[in-house]
């Protein structure tokens, strides 16, 4: 189609040509085809095949380009976010109350017989599930009657889905709230405390979760599920992406804020050659020491307690490998970083694992959006950020000015998170 027809027809254009790719794909494959039948598939793997891949990509971004310029500008500002903001609420209800648990996975139920069962009002329960079918999310197809729909069905059986909506809602949604008093209060400020989620909740991300332990368990889900997306990626993928196979015999990684080791593990297992040295809060000494025993590593898996703000203790380790980074601002990163740059010897170098934030209008405005949105989490929960190539370039500039970053491992091998390496 040539470029000078109209916008509405080249986006016309370019879904039909995607739409038949995928269906092409799904069809060669044998694969159910996307559906809002209550037996539709959850997800359909597009992402092993680069052209069907790349055809799901353009098909998302050409129907959202579509769908906008079809409501027009005064339109989409005269209902924004309306119904997100009440389908989140009506989502919450319906989950807390067990909804998506009590619709049968084959067939259909009433809403009397739903409320007797899930303890939902039968006057409120139509009108939060009628907000949910109205977005796919079950479906009444005859008065009174609802079943599932597969958008619905991925609540009915998986915490971490259901977690992925209560997050939003009980944590995301009233730190966002207070954006606003953030800025107001604490323009600039790199102090970890300074956030929108303290000034709602009256306490630290973690602060408060030590004294909610439920919410410890549900953001736990969410990260679990979060992370297992497609555009995730996973410490198997972190194993492959760097040229692990390149470091000698022996080489020690120092796995800062390691957490329980799991990408150590992972890397370990791959490269039986490296050793690993997990460092994080004492607290994390014996799941860390649990996990390398499960995985059968624990002879080239260890921990030790640190503080990532003292004195790094592992001097001249090949690999110092950081992915962290992006949970504190740039005064606090130097913090960390300037105790390695000082263990470092001749050959050592920093691999840190993290988003580089994409220059605008490098990417499809889908994806850029959500790596904005990412950033903008970082900020209201912990007054932190992702950054792009040349904040990361600012960043160890100004922790020594003998640091360069000497190769940055993004795409194909890594999905979302780069691996930046960094040398003296
Ligand atoms: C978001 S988790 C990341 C864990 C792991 N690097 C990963 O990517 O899965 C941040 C980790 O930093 C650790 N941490 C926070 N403050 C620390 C400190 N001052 N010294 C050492 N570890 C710390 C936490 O205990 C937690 O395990």
């Amino acid at each position: 189609m040539a470029s000078n027809d109209p916008l509405l027809s080249r986006l016309a254009e370019a879904i039909s040509r995607n739409t038949k790719i995928l269906v092409d794909h799904v069809k060669r494959n044998g694969l159910p085809q996307p559906s809002f039948e209550p037996d539709g598939p959850l997800r359909t793997r597009f992402e092993s095949d680069d052209a069907a891949s790349a055809a799901r990509l353009a098909l998302i971004e050409a129907t959202k380009e579509l769908h906008i310029l079809a409501l027009g500008p005064e339109e989409t500002t005269r209902f924004f976010c309306f119904n997100e903001i009440y389908l989140l609420g009506a989502m919450q209800v319906l989950c807390h109350f067990k909804v998506p648990q009590n619709v049968p996975d084959v067939g259909e139920i009433s809403f009397h017989e739903l409320s007797s069962r899930t303890g939902l009002s039968e006057a409120l329960l139509p009108r939060f599930l009628r907000m949910a079918a109205a977005n796919y999310y079950f479906s009444e197809l005859r008065p009174g009657f609802v079943c599932h729909t597969p958008w619905s069905r991925t609540l009915a059986h998986d915490e971490g889905m259901q977690a992925c909506v209560w997050f939003r809602y009980a944590e995301m949604l009233p730190a966002v709230s207070k954006f606003v008093d953030m800025v107001k209060e604490f323009p600039d400020s790199p102090e970890p405390q300074d956030t929108a989620f303290r000034i709602a909740f009256g306490d630290s991300f973690f602060g408060y979760k030590e004294k909610h332990p439920e919410h410890m368990l549900k953001f736990g889900q969410f990260v679990s599920a979060f992370a297992s997306g497609e555009t995730a990626d996973s410490a198997d993928s972190i194993a492959k992406a760097y040229p692990w196979d390149r470091l000698p015999e022996g080489s020690l990684i120092v796995d800062v804020g390691g957490g329980a080791g799991h990408i150590s593990a992972a890397i370990s297992r791959e490269h039986p050659h490296l050793r690993f040295q997990v460092q994080d809060i004492a607290d994390l000494q014996e799941a860390s020491t649990s996990l390398a025993k499960h995985q059968g590593v624990s002879d080239r898996v260890s921990f030790t307690p640190h503080n990532f703000f003292d004195a790094q203790p592992a001097q001249g380790a090949a690999v110092y490998f950081l992915r962290i980074l992006h949970g504190w601002s740039d005064v606090y990163c130097r913090r960390i970083l300037k105790p390695i740059t000082d263990a470092m010897g001749p050959n050592s170098r920093i691999v840190i694992s993290d988003i580089i934030q994409p220059q605008a209008n490098t990417i499809p405005k889908t994806q850029e959006a959500r790596v904005r949105a990412v950033d903008l989490t970082m900020l209201s929960m912990f007054n932190s950020k992702e950054r792009s190539y040349e904040d990361w370039e600012r960043l160890i500039a100004g922790v020594d000015s003998r640091l360069r970053i000497t190769s940055v491992v993004g795409r194909p091998g890594m999905r979302r998170d780069n691996l930046i390496e960094v040398q003296l």
